[in-house]
């Protein structure tokens, strides 16, 4: 078995899969759809993506990919802690306050705008597909005058020096991953897990007055515990939405059943994205 993950060797993804799934040989891949696509062909049997981060909200791309590109089941979730330091190449360590631009993934320049915008001001941003993608492009480009944002390891992995470390504006800073199979699995984890959760993808029907009070109502009414509800566009229009909705409970035969039965005769579209176990990674056994 082999795990796909959003690389280079380095990235928080990398992290979160080497402390859940320590013996299983992982690859890494440049973008989140070439991950997903890895699973969907046959390359690896289980990838793991960023989904979410509790300050910068919803990573996107994941999500549009998952439901537009390459529909696959959703078999376990990772949350773990994210420290943002910024990395520079040694030679240009005493110098840190004069780094012109600044690369990371977008989520990781946006955890730390305050910090950015106290420390470095005048410096520009260059988005690339991923913190550790930044951090080798410095470790290239020694003579530049360029700082990462980034973890330990990849600081570690490229040879960086941390000029400032914990640069991410608020303390409580951790990112869902999610982890994908072609079909619904159990996972080869050794631990406990920590919970479960069921995550379904709600088209409502168009126009009609009230529908989102009554798909709220098919979950209140059943005492189904939401931990999340985002919509996102469905992409065939203006005001079309599709909503992610994740219950905080393992697929049961009674109540989520019973709930998907009422949205449809509502007249929503509905698929079960996955009902998963979710993992807790604690900050020592990180980076
Ligand atoms: O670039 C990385 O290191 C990633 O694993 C991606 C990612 C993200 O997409 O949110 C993961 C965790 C952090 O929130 C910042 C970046």
């Amino acid at each position: 078995m082999k795990i796909g993950y959003l690389g280079p060797k380095g990235t928080f993804t990398h992290a979160a899969v080497e402390a859940v799934f320590p013996h299983i040989p992982n690859v890494p891949y440049h973008t989140i759809p070439q991950c997903m696509d890895a699973v969907r062909d046959g390359e690896v049997e289980l990838a793991v993506v960023p989904l979410e981060n509790a300050l910068e909200g919803s990573v996107n791309l994941t999500i549009d990919y998952l439901i537009h590109e390459c529909n696959l089941p959703i078999v376990g979730e990772i949350i773990a802690p994210i420290e943002q330091h910024l990395l520079v190449h040694p030679s240009q360590l005493e110098h840190w306050l004069h780094v012109e631009c600044i690369y990371s993934h977008s989520h990781a320049i946006a955890q730390c705008h305050k910090f950015l915008h106290r420390h470095l001001k005048h410096a520009t941003y260059e988005y690339v597909t991923s913190t550790s993608a930044a951090a080798k492009y410095v470790s290239e480009h020694p003579n530049e005058k360029i700082a990462a944002i980034g973890n330990r390891l990849a600081a570690k992995q490229y040879g960086l020096a941390i000029a400032k470390e914990n640069i991410h504006d608020y303390d409580y800073n951790h990112t869902r991953f999610i982890v994908l199979h072609r079909e619904r699995c159990l996972l080869p984890v050794k631990d406990q897990e920590d919970g479960f959760k069921t995550t379904l993808m709600v088209m409502l029907p168009k126009d009609q007055a009230g529908a989102l009070h009554q798909v709220l109502s098919a979950f209140a009414w059943r005492k189904l515990n939401l931990t999340k509800i985002e919509s996102r566009p469905a992409k065939t229009g203006l005001g079309n939405y599709f909503f992610i909705i994740d219950i905080d409970q393992k697929m049961d035969d009674v109540l989520i059943p019973g709930a998907i039965a009422e949205l449809e005769a509502l007249g929503c579209t509905v698929q079960l994205l996955g009902s998963y176990p979710y993992y807790t990674v604690k900050k020592t056994s990180l980076v």
